[in-house]
């Protein structure tokens, strides 16, 4: 018999509406969600879907209007932002399009940056991680360079670095290949297959793109705020179809 693990994140009945009243807009509608550790998931759906609002309250960083979200045991919805705080540092890699990378650091710096937030130095593991990933990610000779002096590109691929190298048990990553060349993009995507394949790290990305959606293992389709399908691993072509009907189905 396998060993049944406890979700990473669980989220029950969640709703998340903006505004009051009749001119109250829904963004998320009746929510529910396992995800397992080591599964490596992605969120599709159409623009204004509500996939960005669900990664921000699955992150704890904006809060449902109705319902509950757990991450690993601790109830998110009910915590002091202090707590949030912590448990978001000590549990959940962030891989956004707004790259939060800290302007005054170079690109080392900010990939050590949640070593020296959660007051741990690097072991000899780490570092050899950390050697990997930018060799991996094309970084070895902007080591030194601050973000204002890297392209788009590669301030994605350091704050893709930084949330990997200390090995959070969630990576939750919006559009992580956006502005990436294809190659890029398939090495990034190998990589957060392997952290959950091999470092048992478990992977939330919302994505347009089918060909990054096949990389994952689990493909939840958000449509009007609601989960509209729930699938197991497909090929990208099966994935764009999938995304059509849907789109023509809502036209
Ligand atoms: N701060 C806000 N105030 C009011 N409405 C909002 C706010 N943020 C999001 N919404 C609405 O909530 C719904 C879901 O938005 P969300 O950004 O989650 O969609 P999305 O699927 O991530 O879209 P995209 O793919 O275009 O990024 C949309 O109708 C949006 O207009």
């Amino acid at each position: 018999m396998t060993e049944q693990l406890p979700p990473v994140l669980w989220m029950r009945n969640v709703d998340r509406w903006y505004g009051d009243g009749s001119s109250a807009v829904p963004a998320l509608t009746d929510i529910s969600l396992d995800i397992a550790p080591s599964q490596f998931t992605a969120i599709m759906g159409p623009s204004g879907s509500g996939k960005s609002t669900l990664l921000n309250i699955a992150a704890g960083l904006d809060n449902p209007s109705k319902g509950q979200v757990w991450l690993a045991g601790q109830p998110f919805h009910e915590l002091s932002d202090d707590r949030r705080t912590q448990l978001r540092r000590d549990h959940i890699g962030f891989i956004f399009q707004a790259f939060n990378l800290v302007p005054t650091l170079t690109a080392g710096e900010n990939i050590l940056l949640p070593f020296d937030l959660a007051g741990r130095t690097p072991s000899i593991e780490d570092r050899e991680r950390i050697d990997y990933l930018t060799q991996v990610l094309g970084l070895k000779d902007r080591i030194t360079h601050r973000p204002a002096e890297l392209s788009g590109g590669q301030q994605q691929r350091v704050a893709i670095a930084r949330a990997l190298a200390v090995r959070p048990h969630l990576v939750i990553a919006d559009e992580p290949t956006g502005n990436l060349d294809t190659r890029t993009s398939r090495e990034v995507l190998a990589l957060l297959r392997s952290a959950a394949q091999e470092y048992h790290q478990t992977i939330l990305m919302v994505t347009h793109d089918p060909v990054a959606a096949s990389y994952a293992d689990r493909i939840l389709v958000v449509a009007d705020g609601r989960i509209a399908g729930d699938y197991p691993a497909m090929p990208a072509t099966e994935i764009a179809r999938l995304m059509v009907n849907l789109e023509v189905g809502a036209a």
